[in-house]
C-alpha cells in the first residue's frame, strides 16, 4: 500500500548531523561511569541511519544527546556545523510510546508539532495532509484512548513530521507494536521519506528493521565488558529502498550482525 501524497504548506530542508568524538559519563554510586566514548560519524542530509547494539550499550543516550535532551560530556554533536546545546527547532523526536495528550483530539495532538509562528490556514492544511498521509483523517476528532496503539503511533509520527524537521530522531518508534503493524509502519516511514527526504537517525533493537530501512547501520558495542561503548563498525546496506526483505544478502548480513550481538540465528 502506498501512502497518499503529502502536500505540506511547509518544505523540509534536510540537515546534516555529525558526532565528533562524543562521550557521555554519568555520576554513579562509585563516582562516575563512562557509557559512551569516542563516537564519531556524520549523517548526510536526507540519509537514514540506524543505530544498533546490545541492550544498555548507550543507543538512547546518543540519541538524547543529538536531541539536546542531554549534553555530551565529551566531544560535540553538530547540526549543519553548529554545536547542539539544547532543543533545536530543526529537530523532531519520536519515542517508543506515542506520548499523546489524552485530553486532546488526534488532530490537536498532531498540531502540537507545528512550528511556532505558522499561520492558522497553513497549520490546518499541514495537519490535514499529515492525517491523510498516516491514514487517520477519519479519526481526526477522536481522543487517544479511542484509537489503537498502532494508530496512536501513526499520530505520533505525524506530530513529529508536522514540524517538517530537518532531522527526525526516532528511538525504537515501532518497538511496542505487533509484528504486522510494525511492518506497515516501516513502509509508511519509507513512503514519507521518499516524498520528503529528511535526515533520519533511528535507534532500534531490530536488526532486520535497521537493514530494511537504512542507508547505513552504526553498530555500537563495548570492546570489553566493563568498557564504554563505541562504534564497532558502520555498514553500508546493499541495494536501494524499498528493499526486498528476503534478499539473500540482507539475510546473510542480518545473521552476521545477530551473531556479533550474541544471538545465533538459523
Ligand atoms: N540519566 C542517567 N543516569 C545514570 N545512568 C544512565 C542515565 N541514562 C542512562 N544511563 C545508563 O547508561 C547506559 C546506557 O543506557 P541507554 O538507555 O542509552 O542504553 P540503550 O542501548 O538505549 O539500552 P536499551 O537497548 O536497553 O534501550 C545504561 O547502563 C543506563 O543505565
Amino acid at each position: 500500500m502506498t501512502a497518499p501524497s503529502f502536500t505540506s504548506a511547509l518544505t523540509t530542508r534536510a540537515c546534516e548531523i555529525s558526532f565528533d568524538n562524543v562521550g557521555k559519563t554519568f555520576p554513579d554510586s562509585r563516582g562516575t561511569r563512562t557509557v559512551l566514548e569516542g563516537v564519531s560519524f556524520t549523517v548526510e542530509p536526507g540519509e537514514i541511519i540506524s543505530i544498533i547494539g546490545s541492550s544498555g550499550c548507550g543507543k538512547s543516550t546518543l540519541l538524547r544527546a543529538a536531541a539536546g535532551l542531554s549534553t555530551a560530556t565529551a566531544g560535540a554533536v553538530r547540526i549543519d556545523g553548529e554545536t547542539v546545546y539544547g532543543l533545536d527547532s530543526r529537530v523532531a523526536v519520536g519515542f517508543q510510546e506515542p506520548r499523546l495528550l489524552p485530553w486532546r483530539t488526534v488532530e490537536k495532538n498532531v498540531a502540537l508539532g507545528l512550528p511556532r509562528g505558522i499561520n492558522k490556514a497553513e497549520g490546518r492544511a499541514t495537519v490535514d495532509s499529515l492525517l491523510n498521509l498516516v491514514g487517520l483523517a477519519a479519526y481526526a476528532h477522536h481522543r487517544p484512548r479511542e484509537i489503537s496503539g498502532g494508530m496512536a503511533q501513526r499520530a505520533s509520527l505525524a506530530r513529529a513530521l508536522a514540524r517538517t524537521p530537518g532531522i527526525l530522531l526516532l528511538d525504537e518508534p515501532f518497538g511496542a507494536l505487533d509484528a504486522l503493524t510494525r511492518i506497515k509502519m516501516q513502509d509508511l516511514l519509507l513512503d514519507v521519506h521518499a516524498q520528503d527526504p529528511t535526515t533520519v537517525l533511528l535507534v532500534t533493537h531490530d536488526v532486520e528493521e535497521a537493514l530494511y530501512l537504512s542507508d547505513r547501520v552504526v553498530v555500537l558495542g563495548k570492546p570489553e565488558d566493563d568498557a564504554a561503548a563505541t562504534i564497532q563498525r558502520i555498514i553500508t546496506v546493499p541495494g536501494h529502498r524499498p528493499r526486498d526483505r528476503s534478499d539473500h544478502q540482507l539475510v546473510e548480513l542480518r545473521n552476521e550482525l545477530l551473531a556479533e550481538l550474541g544471538v545465533e540465528a538459523h
